[in-house]
């Protein structure tokens, strides 16, 4: 069979495997490649059990495995053989060097974007799917442009915007597609060929045209406005803590106002993820590198709730646990950094974990699809930690429960036979605010939520 166009994605991770997986799907006349320098992920991706657990891909992918769909360790062979060029590898933060704790560590992108220059031999468009510092795409210009061979490389940035639970549908629908270009005669027309792609399922209206700087800006403000959001409600409820407001009301009474949106406005032991900091962090060090210092110090503050607010969940603890959680087991309810995903990079329940180590507590940690990512998290931690299937069990005994991860199978456990099982007093503290307090304060349990009066039998 003859393919319209040939894709390749560099990079098979969270984002570069369910993007891929869409576009192949919605457009059996492409044939889609993704490579990856680690040959366990891709032998993964061509298995029964994909390396990633995201709602709806599995489907995905055998529906179009083998058929327009390829994974592969050939980095070299999908360079040559596609014109379009997807990089979706990891930026993580800098450990060292300049820019250590805050700037993005661009190694593997520019690894890649040297391997894309050395084995071109026909025009390529190279298309920025990481997460960038703005004016990237210049330093792969210059990087790509360095040729002898006279090939033509056009760079575009087009961020991704999908969220790890719900990536499928985000896929399918998304509110918009960023694509950035240069706006030169030559810019546009790559612009063009990326535009047609995706105009196969996305309304032309949701595919939105910019140049390239506003593109890769908008993705680190994308992240850092809704992380913003969740460090103002979380900052309130502590607030709420204080007064007896209720953070569920305050946030239901401000987010009907059409002009603030109810979404996105749920208190919680704090955002995790593996980009919101990250993200944040690389806008504030651009912000600094510019000298614009308030500028940086405004969005840093972001991250500085996100800490407080789990540092103070710990504390919480510790205050209502007569002040010593030594020898006390704690479970742990979930360790993903969100619901319906295994992912557990940045999320607070590492944060909780460690802390509650440290207070010589016991803690038993119960997830339907992290705690293998759970178990590499605390490879390094000292004291007692047990990783447990059934939450019934990793319950049993415990003088508290936790929730970390809003599950919705958490909402669904029978409280009353948990509380039977527990340790007295008992006492829940729910960092998701996702049971019902007073049902729960009725069973027995003292119960402790976010942004709420806490409901306790002494
Ligand atoms: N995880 C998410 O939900 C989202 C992530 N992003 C951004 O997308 C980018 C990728 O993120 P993830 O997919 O989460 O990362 P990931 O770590 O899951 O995947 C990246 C993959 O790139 C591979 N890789 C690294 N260097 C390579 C090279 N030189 N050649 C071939 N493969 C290489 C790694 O082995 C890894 O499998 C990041 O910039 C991130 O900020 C953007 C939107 C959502
Ligand atoms: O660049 C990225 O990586 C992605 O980051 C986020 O997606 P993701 O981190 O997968 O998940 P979110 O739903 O945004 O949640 C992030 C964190 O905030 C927390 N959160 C979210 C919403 C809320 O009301 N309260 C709250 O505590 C979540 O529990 C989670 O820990 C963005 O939503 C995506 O648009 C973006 O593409």
């Amino acid at each position: 069979m003859t393919f319209e166009k040939h894709i390749l994605c560099i990079g098979a991770g969270y984002v570069g495997g369910p993007t891929m997986a869409m576009i192949a799907h919605q457009c059996p006349q492409y044939r889609v490649t993704i490579v990856d320098i680690n040959p366990d992920r891709i032998a993964q991706w061509n298995s029964d059990v994909l390396p990633i657990y995201e709602p709806g891909l599995d489907e995905l992918v055998k529906a179009t495995r083998n058929r327009n769909l390829f994974f592969s360790t050939n980095i070299e062979q999908g360079i040559r053989e596609n014109e379009i060029i997807f990089v979706s590898v990891n930026t993580p933060t800098k450990t060292f060097g300049t820019g250590a704790g805050m700037a993005a560590d661009l190694q593997y992108w520019e690894k890649t974007a040297r391997q894309i220059l050395e084995h071109s031999t026909s025009p390529k468009i190279v298309v920025e799917k990481s997460t960038l510092p703005v004016r990237t795409a210049q330093a792969m210009e210059r990087i790509l442009n360095t040729s002898q061979n006279h090939v033509r490389f056009d760079v575009l940035s087009n961020p991704e915007f999908l969220a790890e639970g719900t990536a499928i549908n985000d896929l399918k629908n998304p509110d918009r597609v960023l694509i950035g270009s240069r706006e030169t005669e030559e810019g546009l027309k790559a612009r063009n060929t990326l535009v047609e792609i995706y105009a196969n399922w996305v309304p032309r209206e949701k595919i939105l045209t910019t140049n390239i700087w506003s593109s890769e800006l908008s993705k680190l403000v994308s992240n850092a406005f809704l992380a913003q959001r969740v460090s103002s409600i979380n900052a309130i409820s502590a607030l709420c803590e204080k007064t007896e407001a209720d953070i569920s009301e305050v946030a239901r009474a401000i987010g009907t106002d059409s002009r603030i949106g109810s979404r996105f406005l749920n208190a919680s032991i704090g955002f995790g993820g593996s980009c919101f900091k990250k993200d944040i962090l690389n806008l504030v060090y651009l912000c600094r590198y510019y000298g614009l210092e308030d500028v940086a110090d405004y969005w840093e503050g972001v991250i500085k709730i996100n800490g407080y607010q789990q540092e103070r969940f710990v504390r919480n603890m510790l205050t209502a646990m007569f002040n010593t959680l030594s020898g006390k087991r704690i479970c742990l309810f979930g360790f993903a950094f969100k619901a319906n995903t295994g992912d557990t990079r940045e999320s607070p329940a590492i944060y909780v974990a460690r802390r509650l180590l440290e207070e010589q507590a016991e803690v038993v940690i119960t997830d339907p699809k992290a705690l293998d990512n759970a178990r590499i998290d605390l490879a390094d931690a000292r004291g007692t930690v047990h990783f447990v299937d059934d939450p019934y069990e990793a319950a049993r005994g415990c003088h508290a429960i936790a929730i970390m991860t809003e599950w919705a199978l958490y909402g669904e456990l029978d409280y009353a036979r948990l509380y039977r099982q527990a340790e007295k007093p008992a006492f829940i503290f729910d960092g998701r605010n996702i049971l019902d307090p007073r049902r729960c304060f009725e069973l027995g349990f003292n119960v402790f939520s976010i942004g709420k009066r806490p409901l306790t039998h002494f």
